[in-house]
């Protein structure tokens, strides 16, 4: 059996009580750590918790290698843990159809996902958002200019963007927002585009998540804090959006 499980958005405490018993009654628990982390709780931390052994697990481990999963799922009770939800940006449904091409059984525990958090702490309304981007940290000549032509589209139609900020997990490397509006920016000079309204959030799940809306210059100069870090670009506010935004994230 293999059991996806949403560890949920910050530490230790955010799984579920159905998720920690099918951890505790595993035989084998991978952490999938490379395409969101719970920034409260080192991998340590979630052994101590679980009393289980933990095998972190990158990207060429389940997108290429994934045979030590499988087997592991094919002889006995497997879980694959994730933070935020398994099976929301970025989806491991292929995971899942593998396990399937082998006749495993699977069976998903869903956890808090960030696409869900946002609508909490921005109050931008989730009927009301396009589809989302991720921003990459550029690598030599090559500068991904999809950000914003996704922003730009979901703005024609009236649409909020959400956009996820690079991890370099094998570095300790997370996007900061200043970092991500420096490179939107280039990108909408680029294209002659503006963005003219932001709401960054950092640290969603945690007991004292910031959220703050403003341009650009605004964005660069407010100071965010730790990671993960989480970008919106609304489109045009209805006004309990425009309410919720000044009592909540300093909107001015
Ligand atoms: C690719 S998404 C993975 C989403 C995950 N599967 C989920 O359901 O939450 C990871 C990105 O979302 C954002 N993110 C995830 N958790 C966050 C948090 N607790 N606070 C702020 N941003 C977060 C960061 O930009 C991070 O790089």
């Amino acid at each position: 059996m293999l059991t996806f499980i949403g560890l949920g958005l910050f530490d230790e405490y955010d799984v579920s009580v159905r998720g920690l018993d099918a951890i505790k009654s595993a035989d084998t628990v991978f952490l999938e750590v490379y395409t969101s982390v719970l920034m409260g709780a080192p991998i340590e931390r979630l052994e101590a918790f679980y009393g289980k052994k933990i095998t972190p697990l990158y990207r060429e481990d389940v997108e290429i290698h994934a045979d030590k999963i499988l087997d592991a799922a094919e002889f006995g009770n497997a879980v694959f843990l994730t933070a935020g939800d398994s099976m929301v940006a970025t989806t491991h449904s292929d995971l899942r159809i593998r396990a399937a091409d082998r006749n495993i059984p699977t069976t998903i525990i869903h956890g808090a996902s960030i696409t869900t958090a946002v609508c909490g702490l921005s109050g931008l309304q989730n009927y009301r958002f396009g589809k989302s981007v991720s921003v990459p940290f550029p690598y030599g000549k090559w500068f991904p200019m999809t950000p914003i032509e996704v922003i730009s589209a979901n703005l024609k139609e009236n649409l909020h963007t959400l956009v996820f900020l690079d991890i370099q997990k094998d570095k300790e490397r997370y996007m900061k927002i200043s970092e991500a509006v420096d490179l939107l920016e280039e990108q909408a000079r680029r294209v002659d585009a503006g963005i003219p309204l932001y709401v960054g959030i950092a640290r969603a799940g945690s007991p004292e998540p910031t959220v703050h809306a403003g341009n650009a210059e605004e964005m660069k100069a407010f100071d965010f804090g730790s990671p993960l870090h989480i970008l919106i670009v609304p489109a045009t506010l209805h006004e309990i959006e425009r309410e919720y935004l000044e009592r909540f994230a300093g909107l001015c």
